[in-house]
C-alpha cells in the first residue's frame, strides 16, 4: 500500500470539523478519485495528503517522501521561460537541470515550447506543463487537485488521454479530487465519496458509475435509480 490513512481529522479555527476520522488507501500504481460537493473538504484532505497542514492530525499516516500536487491553476511564473517553470521546486535553477526539463516536457507533449514565456502559453498548454513539473519530480505519489476543471471540454479529453498514457509510461499512486463523476469515472480504478468528513462509499468504474455517485451525493435523477446496483462497499 502507498498510502494508509487512517482516522485523519481536520477543524479550522471557526469549529467546523471538515475532515472527521478519514480513512484511506491507494494501491501502488493505483488511480482513487474522490469525488464530493463543493465545500466538503477535498482540498483540505489533498493538503493533508501533501503534508502541507500541520493541523490535520492522523492515528496513522503512511505515504511516500516523493509527493507531487497538481492545483487546478498551474501556478506558473509567466515571465520564466517554460523549461525553467518546470524545475521551479528546484532552488536554484541550473541551466544544466535543462535537459531534464525537456525530458518532462516531451512527456506531455510540448518539449518544442521549453524556450517559449509561460505567460503566453494557452490554457490546456499550461495545464500540462504544471504536470510535467509534477512529473518531473519522479514522485511516488500524485496528487491532483481538481486539475482539469478550468479547461475547455475538448481540452479536458485530451488532458484525460494525456494522463492515462502518462500513467500507462509509469504507474504512480494517484489521488485525483474532483466535482466532475464523469471524469472520475472515466480516470480512476476506484471512486470514493467525500461526504460528512468521511470517504464513505466506494463505486467502480464502469457503465452507470456515474448515476450512482450522483446518487450517493445526494443528487437524484430519475435514472439514477437503476444504476444503483453498481454501488460497492469500499
Ligand atoms: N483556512 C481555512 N479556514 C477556515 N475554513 C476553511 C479554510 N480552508 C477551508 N475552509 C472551509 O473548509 C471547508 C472545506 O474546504 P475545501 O476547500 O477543502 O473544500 P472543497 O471540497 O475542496 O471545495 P471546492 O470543491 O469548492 O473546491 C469549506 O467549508 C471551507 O470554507
Amino acid at each position: 500500500m502507498t498510502v494508509r490513512v487512517r482516522g485523519l481529522r481536520r477543524a479550522y479555527a471557526d469549529g467546523r470539523h471538515v475532515l472527521t476520522g478519514l480513512d484511506l488507501d491507494v494501491g501502488a500504481g493505483e488511480l482513487v478519485a474522490v469525488v464530493g460537493r463543493s465545500g466538503c473538504g477535498k482540498t483540505t484532505l489533498l493538503r493533508a495528503l501533501a503534508g502541507l497542514d500541520r493541523d490535520a492530525h492522523a492515528d496513522e499516516l503512511v505515504r511516500p517522501d516523493r509527493v507531487a500536487v497538481v492545483f487546478q491553476e498551474p501556478r506558473l511564473l509567466p515571465w520564466e521561460r517554460t523549461w525553467r517553470t518546470v524545475l521551479l521546486a528546484d532552488e536554484p535553477v541550473r541551466r544544466a537541470d535543462r535537459p531534464r526539463a525537456v525530458a518532462a516536457l516531451a512527456r506531455v507533449g510540448l518539449a518544442d515550447r521549453a524556450d517559449q514565456r509561460a505567460g503566453t502559453l494557452s490554457g490546456g498548454q499550461a495545464q500540462r506543463v504544471a504536470l510535467a513539473r509534477a512529473l518531473a519530480r519522479d514522485p511516488d505519489l500524485l496528487l491532483l487537485d481538481e486539475p482539469f476543471a478550468a479547461l475547455d471540454a475538448l481540452t479536458r479529453r485530451e488532458a484525460h488521454a494525456l494522463l492515462r498514457e502518462v500513467r500507462a509510461q509509469r504507474p504512480v499512486a494517484t489521488v485525483l479530487v474532483t466535482h466532475d463523476v464523469d471524469e472520475a469515472s472515466a480516470l480512476a480504478d476506484r471512486v470514493l465519496v467525500l461526504r460528512d468528513g468521511r470517504l464513505d462509499r466506494g463505486v467502480r468504474p464502469g457503465p452507470g458509475a456515474a448515476e450512482a455517485l450522483l446518487t450517493a451525493l445526494g443528487v437524484v435523477r430519475p435514472a439514477a435509480h437503476a444504476a444503483a446496483g453498481a454501488l460497492a462497499a469500499q
